[in-house]
């Protein structure tokens, strides 16, 4: 078993961090761009992460397998691709990836033509594509509470459609700035769409995408766990600047820069990224993360360790992500002394902790295959000596993240 022992250096920290692409905005501009038949070098600042470097691997072969390993955005935005150009391929993942629903997006995808079976269990990959026949639907249905994902990956592929697509989103919406994000970036590549988010639908006409150069921002959900090393330095000085983050961002993470300013952080833009500096911290929150579910780890991180009373709504959807984050957080905040409660079925949990004794043991988290859950722990090791398992997860999103963690914390493997 690999593990990585961090330990604090007792001084205050002033560092540049280079940041990685978004892998989001990544993986969209990667299908857009094969759409409107561009080729790579359109594309800069592709995303390091393993999920976009399996999304180009992926694109780039003609094999009859496509196994995405655990990349959600990956599995949805090529199960939508492949179908509709009627590409004959089988849809694989890791067995994680084989618990992650997808039955909604089938079920969409067929409306409009895709032959698609399961080859496991019904609404769960492996699935097989046979083909696409346009079934003559303009207009589809589709429920938005489970993941934006399935909605992004049929956006992105509407504009090709026949008669193009009109979208309704049944239920509530999780996850609305990624979608955002979806016609944003479609819009770069020259695609008009109509979007009344108060009947909740989107129409899109048939068009071509048009090839233009699209450079990739930094990766906002990784801004985050750097947001907590400053919320948590003990040292009133240290400060953080994160390069590469626009003022204004399509990814609906960078809601970290209004939550931190609540738990301690202040965020001022240099022209070339964020500079974090240390404020106070206020002692009670609460935060709906329905718009954005990539940040509930790394809040409960800090609020446990600040002892800040958290409430949290909106994270139903953290079950079915790389892990049940849910659980996960339950069983490794308990490590460092807080406890993560469910106070109404799904819809509000509360987060306490007992001041946090600076205990004698090391704690040692455990990471559930999921690269949150590594990175939203790390910060912990700026107050006492902690172990890491499995620190490779990193790399789904953020390779060089302990690389860049190097900067501020000292490391053992
Ligand atoms: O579209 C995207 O790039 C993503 C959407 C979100 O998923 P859900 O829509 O399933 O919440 C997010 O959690 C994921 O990390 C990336
Ligand atoms: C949920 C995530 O990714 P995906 O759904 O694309 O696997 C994530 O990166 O936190």
């Amino acid at each position: 078993m690999s593990q990585i022992r961090l330990f604090p250096r007792k001084k205050s920290f002033q560092e540049i961090i280079p940041l990685p692409a978004s892998k989001s905005e990544s993986n969209r501009a990667l299908i857009i761009n094969a759409l409107a038949g561009g080729d790579l070098s359109n594309l800069s600042n592709l995303a390091e992460a393993r999920d976009t470097q399996t999304m180009i691997r992926l694109l780039s072969e003609n094999g009859e397998v496509a196994d995405v390993l655990d990349a959600g955005t990956t599995m949805r935005f090529l199960t939508a691709y492949y179908a509709i150009k009627g590409q004959p391929k089988k849809m694989t993942g890791t067995p994680r990836m084989c618990e992650r629903p997808i039955g909604i997006l089938v079920d969409a995808l067929r409306t409009l033509g895709a032959d698609i079976s399961y080859l496991n269990q019904e609404g769960y990959p492996p699935m097989q594509l046979n083909g696409f026949t346009y079934a003559g639907n303009r207009q589809l249905s589709i429920r938005g509470d489970v993941s934006s994902q399935f909605i992004s990956a049929i956006l992105m592929l509407a504009p090709s459609l026949p008669d193009g697509l009109e979208l309704t989103i049944r239920g509530s919406l999780g996850s609305k700035p990624y979608i955002e994000m979806t016609l944003a970036q479609m819009r770069h590549f020259g695609i008009q769409a109509e979007v009344d988010w108060n009947r909740a639908m989107i129409n899109i006409p048939p068009q071509k995408y048009q090839v233009h150069p699209f450079a990739v921002e930094s990766d906002w959900s990784g801004a985050s766990y750097w947001y907590s090393m400053v919320a948590l330095s003990p040292f009133e000085d240290s400060s953080l600047e994160l390069l590469g983050l626009k003022e204004n961002s399509l990814q609906g993470d960078s809601a970290i820069q209004h939550i931190m300013a609540e738990m301690g952080v202040k965020s001022t833009y240099t022209g070339r990224g964020f500079l974090l500096t240390k404020i106070n911290a206020k002692s009670s929150l609460t935060w709906d993360f329905t718009d954005c579910p990539d940040l509930a780890q790394t809040i409960c991180v800090v609020a446990a360790a600040k002892n800040i009373h958290l409430t949290l709504l909106g994270i139903e959807s953290l079950k079915v992500k790389e892990t049940d984050r849910v659980f996960a957080l339950q069983q490794e905040l308990r490590k460092i002394g807080a406890q993560l409660v469910e106070v109404e079925s799904c819809l509000r949990y509360e987060l306490t902790s007992s001041k946090r004794a600076e205990s004698k043991s090391v704690p040692e988290f455990e990471t559930y295959d999921d690269h949150r859950m590594a990175m939203a722990f790390a910060p912990l090791g700026l107050l006492q000596e902690i172990v890491i398992h499995e620190p490779g997860v990193v790399a789904k999103s953020y390779p060089s993240f302990w690389s860049h963690v190097d900067k501020i914390l000292d490391s053992k493997q």
